[in-house]
């Protein structure tokens, strides 16, 4: 949604921000002109492939209409982005650079995330950085991330009863001998602090950027949702601001030659130009042993898009950056409402028209869901199972696997979907490994785990012998559950399944075209 000129103010931030440097030269004015008049043609080609597609939409006899439904952050949009690179290849390609801005607030919030929480920290810390004072009271109103909740067992089944305790966690975890004194790790955050600043401080104008303005109440950490189509809409936010200025000269839009690749949007630029400047020093902060020492004790907690991107530092930072498809599928960002997706699936040598509808998660975009229940063929239902030492970020009081036992139990029981082919994905099965292998113990967060062994594959059984038991209870019309352990950031892995689950909603397709 773009604002009205109007509100952009000769002294508005942004539009400062947006203007070209008094100093730029006739060649850099050329460049940046060509790079408008790019982006411009990107942003109405994907206005053109939004309109065919609004135009299919209305050609809906017969075609499959799959939902992705499953909590925030459980992988739906990667899911479907994996479909889009299987049946629409080209799509994703035209995508590509809206996705730097993406991907360039991912890296900015976790910076900003972890100066955060290492402030919040230093304010109640004691003297002896080992001993833990803080009472989960203070560790709750003092905002940390992601705090553990009270035991509470709320789904019927009972699975989560398990009070964590980020304390004992923090304790058991402790090992440091460091080499560095606490008053010049201090020192050494500080400076980095200070310095990263400007970098830290362009969040809110990537996140003004991506959602056009639109904040959403409750989203807590911070982040962004964006509807469908924000790809373009995030060019042209960029390029609305930049035309009103330049493109009245017709003089100079005659000039553009359009085979610049790249858009040039100024406070992408500046992004870029400040990544690459401080790479060292968020290569620094992500190293130092402060850091390294409070994810260790579970004190900073980094979504696993905050790592893979810090990890990928020097790629991100690097001055002609472009979103690997990789990358892609590990940037997030929250849905809005419902996505849908159009893909022309062939099987057999007949196509059909597939009508994905990616939803938003979070607890106040479920209501959204109902209107498309009662002409769905199929539901692809994503939980994530590495979840289980997490809280909802809706309510922290709520355990994610708990909550997601809860909606699996809606769904399954839900009259207007009884006929819908189910598939269930339990996803994130690579994170949940590695926090086995890390040593974190199930028991500690879900009570009812015991004294199962704490392998991964204990633990991933036990999780889906909880989602096949409220299949089994909720399954009036004995239909058939199709479970897949899932990774869907891994592209080869996630496409045999995609195909695997094309070809199960295929027969059913046929068999109830055969009964017409
Ligand atoms: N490592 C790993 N990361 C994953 C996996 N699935 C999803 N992710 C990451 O988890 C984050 C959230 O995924 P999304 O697809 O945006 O989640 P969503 O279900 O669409 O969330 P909402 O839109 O808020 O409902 C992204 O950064 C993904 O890259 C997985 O299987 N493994
Ligand atoms: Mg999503």
């Amino acid at each position: 949604m773009m604002r009205t000129p109007s509100i952009y103010s000769q002294d508005d931030p942004i539009t400062e921000a947006l203007k070209p440097p008094p100093t730029e030269t006739e060649a850099e004015r050329i460049a940046r002109l060509s790079a408008e008049a790019e982006a411009k043609r990107i942003s109405e080609r994907i206005d053109e492939d939004l309109r065919e597609e609004r135009e299919r939409l209305r050609r809906k006899k017969g075609d499959v209409k799959l939902l992705l439904l499953g909590q925030a952050e459980s992988g739906k949009s990667t899911l479907q982005k994996q479909f889009q690179l299987m049946y629409r290849p080209n799509s994703l390609d035209e995508e590509r650079i809206s996705w730097k801005t993406v991907i360039y607030f991912n890296v900015v919030h976790s910076l900003k995330h972890i100066l955060t929480t290492l402030e919040q920290w230093d304010d109640v810390l004691d003297e002896d950085d080992d001993s833990v004072s803080l009472t989960e009271e203070k560790a709750r109103s003092g905002g940390l991330a992601d705090q553990p909740s009270p035991s509470h067992s709320l789904h019927p089944g009972g699975l989560v009863n398990g009070s964590p305790n980020s304390a004992a966690d923090a304790a058991s975890s402790s090992n440091h001998s460091h080499p560095w004194t606490k008053d010049s790790g201090a020192n050494q955050i500080a400076a980095l602090r200070r310095k990263l600043s400007p970098l830290v401080s362009t969040d809110t104008q990537l996140a003004d950027r991506l959602s056009g303005g639109i904040a959403v109440s409750g989203s807590g950490k911070g982040s962004v949702y964006v509807r469908t189509g924000w790809q373009a809409r995030t060019i042209e936010n960029a390029l609305g601001r930049l035309s009103r200025r330049s493109y009245n000269d017709k003089k100079e839009r005659q000039s553009i030659s359009s085979d610049v690749q790249v858009v040039q949007d100024i406070l992408i630029l500046d992004v870029a130009r400040m990544l690459a400047l401080f790479e060292a020093d968020i290569k620094e902060l992500w190293n130092h042993p402060t850091v390294r020492g409070m994810i260790a004790k579970r004190r900073l907690k980094l979504d696993e898009w905050s790592e893979f991107f810090l990890k990928h530092i020097a790629r991100v930072a690097s001055p002609d950056y472009i979103p690997s498809t990789d990358d892609i599928l590990h940037a997030r960002i929250q849905t809005m409402g419902i996505a849908e997706h159009i893909f022309d699936v062939t099987i057999h040598g007949k196509s059909v028209t597939w009508h994905l509808f990616d939803v938003g998660g979070a607890r106040g975009q479920r209501h959204s869901w109902v209107p498309y229940f009662d002409d769905a063929n199929a539901i692809i239902f994503v939980a994530p199972v590495s979840a289980f030492d997490q809280y909802l970020e809706e309510d922290p009081r709520v355990n994610r696997i708990d909550d997601s036992l809860q909606l699996f139990t809606q769904i399954c029981s839900n009259a207007l979907l009884k006929n819908v082919h189910l598939v269930l994905f339990l996803n994130k099965t690579d994170l949940l490994k590695a926090k086995i292998d890390k040593g974190l113990r199930v028991r500690k967060y879900i009570t009812s785990f015991g004294d199962r062994a704490n392998d991964y594959e204990t633990v991933l059984n036990y999780f889906r012998a909880h989602f096949l038991q409220v299949h089994r209870r909720n399954n009036e019309n004995r239909r058939v559950l199709y479970t897949h352990f899932t990774s869907v950031v891994d592209t080869k892995a996630t496409q045999r399944i995609i195909g695997n689950v094309r070809d199960s909603i295929f027969r059913g397709y046929l068999q109830s075209a055969a009964l017409v």
